[in-house]
């Protein structure tokens, strides 16, 4: 994008970057290779010897890479065919051609921060499918059931609420239909606090009662737009000019951060705001936590089959909403790429097209905020409209953890501030916006 500042980089020694290459990278490949490990077994009594086989292939691979990391080497193309083999090895040569005629190949440390993390969870998958018969195997797998297992608490705790909520949903005037939609909006912001790449794949789930922090969290928000989302939303629901209101969420995390955008979701559904949600997930498992088609089906699953009273209720709705097409889960390769929203229209004009159907979409967590504003180094104070740099298929609204060194639309000074009281604000996940885009 010309004239914008540098990206985000490990070439900044120190940065949150430099510390996620050289540190948080390196343990999650460990972590990776230690699960494989412990699967042993299980791929031998599935698959004999060549199931031992595949596991010592995929694992030398996983070395490798570690390895390459570890000492800086060159990025290499992507060996293996996948559906995105030819765009992810052209990529790698446009980055190439960013670089002088000194500066060699693209590398771990010198790269855009975005491009070798995203580069990273794409040749653990590509170590995995060069090592069948195990190369359906999903490496995080475990870490999100657990995740979502430790949250149970919570879970029941918000899905009561939510039944408890749309019992009386039909009667409640404007302002508390508002009140009731900003909590469910929280919820779904200080879900995103559950991801798991930034413990290094170590659990982070939720066991307090999200519900009743609410109101301290209040002052952690740093961008607050939901009044312009509700805005939109309510007025498509009063003016009824439109016969269906479509709300897509662009997914992040599985296991208790699903949950809140499901809770999200539902609400949106029982209170009329909205007549049908469209979800964006992963086709490969990245980012440690993010969520697949798998753990999507899997979670509503062991909701559905819960004891709690309230929270299968909860199952048995939103697996109708996906019989009746009222919930829509949508797949594309795109979400796995690294490059920046503003390539959409071209790398992805199917998805593009997609999104310019909803009414509003709603960008969960931290990875996709680096997309949509590039990850680079801008000012503070620097209009989200601006960096998205054109990226306009509807009105947007960002929800996101503040977990990366990278954040726009602050008023003058609030940046600063935050610098001179709390030097790692911007990466610890303990504050957060909703920061929307669209017409006024
Ligand atoms: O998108 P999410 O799940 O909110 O966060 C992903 C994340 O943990 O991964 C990176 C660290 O490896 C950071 O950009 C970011 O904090
Ligand atoms: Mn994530």
């Amino acid at each position: 994008m010309a004239g914008s500042p540098e990206s985000l980089s490990g070439q900044d020694v120190g940065s949150f970057a430099y510390l996620t290459i050289k540190d948080r990278i390196p343990q999650i490949l460990t972590k990776v290779i230690d699960t494989l490990h412990r699967h042993k077994n299980e791929f031998f009594e599935k698959h004999g010897e060549e199931g031992t086989e595949a596991e010592k292939k995929a694992i030398s691979l996983l070395s490798k890479l570690r390895n390459e990391l570890q000492t800086d080497k060159p990025i290499i193309p992507l060996v293996e065919k996948f559906v995105d083999t030819d765009i992810w090895n052209q990529y790698l040569e446009y980055q190439q051609s960013l670089m002088n005629e000194s500066d060699g190949k693209p590398r771990w440390f010198y790269s855009p921060w975005l491009f070798v993390e995203c580069y990273m969870y794409r040749r653990i998958h590509e170590a995995i499918i060069q090592s069948p018969p195990i190369d359906d195997f999903d490496v995080f797998k475990e870490s999100k059931e657990q995740n979502f297992f430790e949250s149970q608490e919570s879970v029941m705790t918000l899905c009561a609420y939510l039944q408890e909520s749309m019992k009386a949903v039909e009667e409640l005037g404007e302002e508390q239909l508002k009140g009731e939609f900003f909590k469910f909006l929280q919820v779904s912001l200080w879900g995103n606090k559950c991801d798991l790449s930034l413990s290094g794949g170590e659990t982070s789930s939720q066991k307090n009662n999200l519900m009743n922090s609410l109101q301290d969290l209040q002052p952690f928000v740093l961008v607050n737009d939901s009044e312009r989302l509700w805005s939109l939303l309510s007025n498509c629901k009063k003016t009824r000019e439109k016969a269906s209101v479509r709300v897509d969420i662009v997914l992040d995390n599985a296991g208790f951060e699903l949950i809140t955008d499901l809770v999200l979701a539902d609400f949106l559904l029982s209170s009329k705001l909205a007549t049908e949600i469209h979800f964006y997930g992963k086709m490969i498992p990245w980012f440690v936590s993010d969520t697949t088609i798998h753990d999507f089906n899997w979670v509503i699953k062991q909701v559905k089959h819960s004891n709690h009273k309230w929270t299968s209720k909860c199952g048995v709705d939103w697996a109708n909403y996906i019989k009746m097409g009222r919930w829509v889960y949508h797949d594309h390769l795109f979400w796995t790429l690294p490059h920046e929203y503003w390539a959409m229209p071209q790398v992805a004009p199917d998805l593009y097209a997609e999104l310019q159907k909803a009414d509003v979409i709603l960008f969960k967590g931290d990875l996709n905020y680096r997309k949509l504003t590039g990850d680079r180094k801008w000012a503070f104070t620097i209009p989200f409209h601006q960096v998205l740099n054109g990226f306009h298929p509807a009105p947007l609204c960002s929800l996101r953890t503040l977990k990366a060194e990278i954040q726009v639309g602050l008023q003058p000074g609030q940046g600063e501030e935050l610098t001179a009281s709390e030097p790692n604000w911007l990466t610890t996940g303990k504050y957060g916006i909703f920061q929307f885009d669209g017409p006024l």
